[in-house]
């Protein structure tokens, strides 16, 4: 038989198997939807039984409709093939890998759900150690259709002469297929060494570092996906969240666990931690480093102290045919005196309004011949509504929203910053305070302010609705509950975004994934340092080194290796295994032609590739940019800045004037190697500068 009709007879065996697991599925659906009726009627039913009775049938009820719902689910989601996977082992066992575990209606194991133990195998036999496993076979589908099989041969001595090995590899023939706007699962293609990531115990801190590339954030996600699975009543009710850079990042990650049967992860990005504000502004390097710098604690504490805008300066009250007034200066020394007790801002008015009557107290004893009782006193006015009504505005209820643009007015920043801050971070900070929207960088200083300051005081129905959380519903405001909290580009947090982040998972084990070479954050000490206590006495440390590149070709690597080369070693650089033959373009363009230069090779690469091109430019120039290409290929063309592209990926990329991204990132080289790592296929970079790369 030729190699192409044994392919054909194999496929053809495979496409037996899938057919018989999607009758059998078909089968499982109607049970599924009956159950899930009889769900229903039971639920019905515990109405009217005896209490005691109740809980088990609406546990079982739970039981029912949970798993249903997950069949269903399950085969509802967009992704390629079901089965996806086969093991023949040494005792002529077969074994078949999928997105769940199907068995037959005789509870013969039809299908092994890829995070089971029994599956593991199929991740982590190798030819050195193939674990009894002869050959490993992957299964491409489209629909219920098999259309590709890529065979491994991992025990060539045991092969029986009726079990033929096809394909040329299941992994080179997915890293070279087109990528689109999202990124797509890898179950069927897990490597090793990520496989030992992905199955680490849910406990402690998993650290999963490695270069660009290397699958960080698609084992992150799986990671999550096998931890659900083997812990789902411990990690699935407190929640689990994903933390990745930017909006752009979270909407290319968002269909990988949904694809897996995953739908009740919370993926945000930094800009979005924070309930009810979505920022998505990139301050410029400088102004991010002060922002994200412990220094802003001490500001934003200070700030809370000052007086707020519209506070009256001035007291007057009658009392018994007295005026009784309290100044400027008294008023702040009473502001002092409330502050000094250390209680949060919006819980503190019962101690400013005591405060203010005791200073009006000490006032009406130093007039001469004014005869009252202190008691007297502080009850009368105590009552009075114009009291209250003064209580009100100079101790209002605060928001952090409120305290933050206060401090766009100059002279209140440089009075909140005192020595803190110097004169021209004051005028910058503040001058980013007056501007329209929030930046990512003011989320976590709005995040600090939300605690400090302390909820506003409630309301009784607004209690009555967050005391009656349940799992499973939406989570409360500002919820801080979580059980696992995976951290993507963990290297770029801020030590003000891990306080912010930290404060999400007091009790949690995390996940941290990140790129020491990528970092784009100016002062890695101190980052680590905030990380460090973010993450408290955690004693289980587990580290996970990714070394190979997954989504660069050779070529391209080869070119940003170049240009980190001098700010990192060898070893925290990975391996590119992918060849195509084709280096990176690099063109030297006058600046007056750049416009039609990037149009030109937009056009040129979208005509080479079939998936998605990226234009990426420096933050100062993108705007720009994205004018020029307005009519290249909106379907097809994405045009992003150096620091949004962290994490996205292209099939082609036109990288604009590599020598204005190191310019204006505060880490140089770094900030460039991460936007010449995104694409998988090919490069182009213009330049007006006829010495880049070695200039
Ligand atoms: N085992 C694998 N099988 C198939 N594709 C893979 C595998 N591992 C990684 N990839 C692909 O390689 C690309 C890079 O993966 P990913 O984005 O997770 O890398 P990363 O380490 O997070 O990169 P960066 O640090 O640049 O953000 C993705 O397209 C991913 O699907």
């Amino acid at each position: 038989m030729s190699q192409a009709s044994v392919r054909q007879a194999e496929i053809a065996i495979e496409q037996k198997h899938v057919d018989v697991v999607y009758a059998r599925l078909a089968d499982m659906r109607v049970e599924a939807e009956q159950m899930r009726d009889r769900g229903d009627q039971l639920a019905h039913g515990a109405r009217t039984e005896a209490v005691f009775e109740q809980a088990s049938m609406l546990y079982e009820r739970d039981v029912m409709v949970r798993y249903a719902n997950r069949i269903l689910q399950t085969l509802d989601s967009e992704h390629e093939g079901l089965v996806f996977g086969r093991l023949d082992d040494t005792t002529g066992e077969v074994l078949y890998v999928g997105r769940l575990g199907i068995r037959d209606a005789d509870f013969e194991n039809l299908v092994t759900d890829w995070r089971a133990p029994a599956a593991a195998a199929f991740y982590q036999a190798t030819a050195e150690q193939p674990m009894d496993v002869v050959r490993r076979r992957v299964i491409r589908s489209s629909g219920q259709q098999v259309i590709e099989i890529d065979d491994d041969l991992l025990m060539p001595g045991s092969q029986p002469a009726s079990m033929p090995v096809v394909g040329e590899g299941a992994l080179m023939a997915t890293l070279n297929r087109a990528r689109g706007d999202a990124m797509r699962d890898i179950v069927s293609t897990i490597q090793k060494e990520q496989d030992e990531a992905i199955r680490a115990p849910w406990r402690g801190v998993t650290e999963i570092t490695g270069g660009p590339g290397t699958g960080k954030t698609a084992v992150a996600l799986h990671r999550v996906a096998y931890l659900l699975y083997r812990d789902r009543k411990r990690l699935g009710s407190a929640g689990v969240l994903v933390l990745g850079p930017s909006t752009a990042f979270t909407s290319y990650i968002s269909r990988v666990l949904p694809s897996m049967g995953e739908d009740s992860v919370e993926l945000r990005s930094l800009g979005g931690l924070l309930d009810g504000i979505e920022a998505a502004r990139i301050d410029p390097a400088p102004i991010a480093a002060v922002k994200g710098s412990l220094r802003m604690r001490r500001v934003l504490k200070k700030a809370l102290r000052d007086s707020p805008p519209g506070a009256p300066t001035e007291m007057r009250i009658m009392y018994r045919g007295e005026v009784l007034k309290l100044d400027a200066q008294d008023l702040a020394k009473v502001r002092r005196q409330v502050h000094g007790l250390g209680r949060l801002p919006n819980r503190s008015r019962v101690d400013a309004a005591e405060a203010l009557l005791e200073a009006l107290w000490r006032k009406a004893e130093s007039y001469e011949g004014f005869h009252v009782k202190r008691q007297d006193l502080l009850v009368d006015l105590g009552e009075r509504i114009d009291f209250h009504r003064f209580v009100v505005v100079w101790w209002p209820v605060l928001t952090a929203t409120d305290v933050l643009r206060w401090l766009g007015e100059r002279s209140r920043l440089a009075h909140a910053a005192g020595q803190t801050l110097s004169a021209r971070e004051i005028d910058q900070l503040s001058a980013s305070w007056r501007a329209d929207g929030w930046s990512v960088a003011d989320v976590a200083l709005l995040d600090e302010l939300r605690t400090l300051i302390g909820p506003p005081p409630k309301r009784r129905h607004r209690r009555a609705v967050e005391d009656s959380y349940e799992p499973g519903r939406r989570r409360p405001e500002n919820y801080e509950d979580y059980s696992h909290i995976v951290v993507d580009e963990s290297q770029d947090l801020s030590p003000m975004q891990w306080r912010m982040v930290a404060r999400r998972g007091q009790y949690a084990s995390w996940t941290l994934v990140g790129d020491p070479v990528q970092s784009t954050w100016p002062d890695p000490a101190e980052a680590a340092q905030a990380r460090d206590s973010a993450l408290g006495k955690r004693t289980t440390r587990r580290r996970f080194a990714l070394r190979t590149n997954y989504r660069n070709s050779a070529e391209i690597f080869e070119l940003a290796a170049r240009v980190v080369r001098d700010v990192a070693s060898d070893s925290e650089l990975p391996r590119a295994v992918r060849e195509t033959g084709i280096k990176p373009q690099i063109s030297v363009v006058a600046d007056a032609s750049m416009p039609g230069a990037i149009r030109d090779a937009a056009r040129e690469l979208l005509g080479q590739v079939d998936g998605t091109v990226g234009v990426i430019g420096s933050m100062t120039s993108i705007a720009k940019i994205t004018e020029w290409v307005t009519d290249v290929d909106p379907e097809r063309l994405r045009v992003v800045d150096a620091i949004e592209a962290k994490g996205l990926e292209y099939d082609a990329v036109v990288l604009v004037e590599p020598g204005e991204i190191v310019a204006e990132s505060l880490t140089g080289p770094r900030a460039l190697y991460v936007a010449l790592t995104r694409a998988t296929q090919r490069l182009t970079v213009l330049t007006t500068d006829p010495a880049w790369p070695e200039g």
